[in-house]
């Protein structure tokens, strides 16, 4: 790992608006940042490429150790390389975030995937968006935000995204979709979903893109500024 660089991280369950969030606090603060889901979603691809089952530990930390991927901005979007293929808008489908949770319940290969996480820490700062960065990934982090909304509005969410997209949904499927992957995420013995004690929990149910941005942005000042006259 590491620098001394500050670190903000942003958990929560699937849909609550976290990578929405991270962009924009990336973008306004000039910070690095670090879509962890993206590479559980990457490990779970390449499991499925590879004909590995999504339950097979001794298998999947090999090939977690040794995945192949690359991260490469371009603009306000990441185009991510698996074994050399443009695996960008494959990731990003419903599916691959179920088998993304189904590896990442797997306490050896979450070990496996620490220290790829922790090595995107860096100056001038980094964004960190998860389930278990102020938790585990970074215990230390300066600013910690668990961006939380209900199941309905988050299901609601995913529905308007997938549409924007042109594929069509159903909203009762995705609604028990996202409430067995938060059960998942919630109750496995590693690292569950859950705010560190040092959070600031944030129900975003109600608010929009600004206001959740608003007062995520005064959380950081206010902690940020606390750090540096302490
Ligand atoms: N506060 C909000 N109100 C309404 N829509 C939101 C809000 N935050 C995010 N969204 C939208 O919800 C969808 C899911 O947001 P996303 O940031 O991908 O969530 P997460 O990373 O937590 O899964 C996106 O289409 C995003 O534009
Ligand atoms: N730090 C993280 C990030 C994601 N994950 C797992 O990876 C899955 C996909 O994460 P994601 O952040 O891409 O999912 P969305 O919130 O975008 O739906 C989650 O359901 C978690 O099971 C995790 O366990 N720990």
């Amino acid at each position: 790992m590491s620098t001394n660089a500050p670190v903000i991280t942003v958990d929560g369950p699937s849909g609550a608006g976290k990578g929405t969030l991270c962009m924009l606090l990336a973008d306004k603060l000039g910070w690095n940042l670090l879509d962890s889901g993206a590479i559980y979603r990457v490990l779970a691809l390449a499991a499925i490429h590879h004909g590995v089952e999504l339950d097979s530990e001794a298998a999947l930390v090999p090939l977690a150790a040794h995945l192949d991927v690359q991260f490469i901005a371009e603009g306000e979007l990441v185009k991510v390389i698996l074994e050399g293929e443009d695996v960008s808008s494959t990731l990003r489908t419903e599916e691959v975030g179920n088998a993304a949770s189904k590896v990442a319940a797997l306490p050896r290969v979450r070990e496996a995937l620490l220290r790829r996480q922790r090595a995107f820490s860096g100056e001038p700062g980094l964004v960190a968006d998860g389930r278990d960065m102020g938790t585990v990934v970074f215990p230390n982090a300066e600013v910690k935000i668990f961006l939380d909304a209900s199941a309905e509005e988050r299901a609601k969410r995913r529905m308007n995204q997938l549409q924007q997209k042109g594929l069509s949904v159903n909203f009762d499927s995705l609604l028990s979709e996202i409430q067995e992957r938060d059960d998942r995420d919630r109750n496995r013995a590693v690292a569950p979903l859950r705010p560190a004690a040092d959070a600031l929990v944030l129900d975003s149910t109600h608010l929009s893109i600004e206001q959740v941005t608003e007062q995520a942005l005064a959380h950081i000042e206010e902690k940020l500024s606390a750090e540096k006259s302490a």
